[in-house]
């Protein structure tokens, strides 16, 4: 059953179309993979998911429902969640804090905001450090602290911008099997990230933008062997991480 749709979604920037016509489904428990060179429109494509830019034509489902141009805040209510290229934690908060703000104000169900936090920071691998603040975390741990701050808002659908992006092998390890783990749980994931090997060990199903095109849809060997993706994208870089991560 499809849990996100996305109908006919074009977004410009003067006279750059950053996506272009873009309509897909993904369906609940599906964990899905976004790909494409930089600047094809991956982020700006999740930014109108998510609430943070308004489409100039189209229209997002979110169960059913048309969540075009509701605010970030309103669509975390209804059960979707994005983490950012960028993780932000609030610098002078613990861990705890930090993920106890996310339970507490994305609105959803959670009695008790702190005892979530606690949950989402052990499903992390993050609880014994609870109590220090985000200073003392390694970029793979940052990454996951960004991912707990997701959970605990209790969503149905997460949206995942680059968690791999910038780790070493062990700590890029440790995000597949999280997002495996997350998947297992029955929760919908959609993500983007340049790490393929990550992205296409973790993903169903892999969707391929190009210049604001969806140009590909498959399973991720299908999708490794297509001639247009290929070309496009993946080159001679099939396996490995393919092009620069974005900002
Ligand atoms: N706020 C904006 N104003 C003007 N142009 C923008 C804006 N946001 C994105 N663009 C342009 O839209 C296009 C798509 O950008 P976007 O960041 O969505 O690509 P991307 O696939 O996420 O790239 P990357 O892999 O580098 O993160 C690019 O040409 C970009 O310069």
């Amino acid at each position: 059953m499809t849990v996100l749709e996305g109908e006919q979604l074009t977004k410009r920037f003067g006279g750059i179309v950053a996506v272009d016509d873009v309509s897909f489904a993904i369906d609940r428990g599906e964990t899905v993979g976004l790909i494409g060179p930089n600047g094809a429109g991956k982020s700006t494509l999740f930014r109108l998911i998510s609430g943070v830019q308004e489409p100039n034509e189209g229209t997002v489902y979110l169960d059913g429902n048309d969540i075009t141009g509701l605010s970030p805040h309103e669509i975390c209510h209804r059960g979707l969640v994005r983490t950012h290229q960028i993780v932000r934690p609030f610098e002078t908060l613990t861990l705890v804090e930090n993920a106890a703000v996310g339970a507490e104000f994305g609105g959803r169900d959670v009695d008790d905001p702190e005892e979530r936090a606690h949950e989402v920071l052990e499903f992390v691998g993050l609880d014994e450090m609870a109590h220090t603040t985000p200073d003392e975390l390694s970029v793979g741990a940052l990454k996951r602290l960004e991912i707990a701050r997701a959970l605990a808002t209790d969503p149905e659908v997460l949206l995942f911008d680059e968690v791999a992006g910038g780790l070493d092998t062990e700590e890029t390890e440790a995000i597949v099997d999280l997002i495996g783990d997350i998947g297992d749980q029955g929760k919908t994931v959609f993500l983007i990230d340049h790490v393929m090997r990550a992205l296409m060990s973790v993903s169903e199903r892999v969707f391929v933008l190009d210049n604001g095109s969806l140009i590909a849809s498959g399973t991720p060997d299908e999708i490794q062997n297509d001639r247009r993706v290929i070309e496009a994208y993946l080159g001679e870089n099939a396996g490995e991480t393919a092009g620069a991560a974005g900002d």
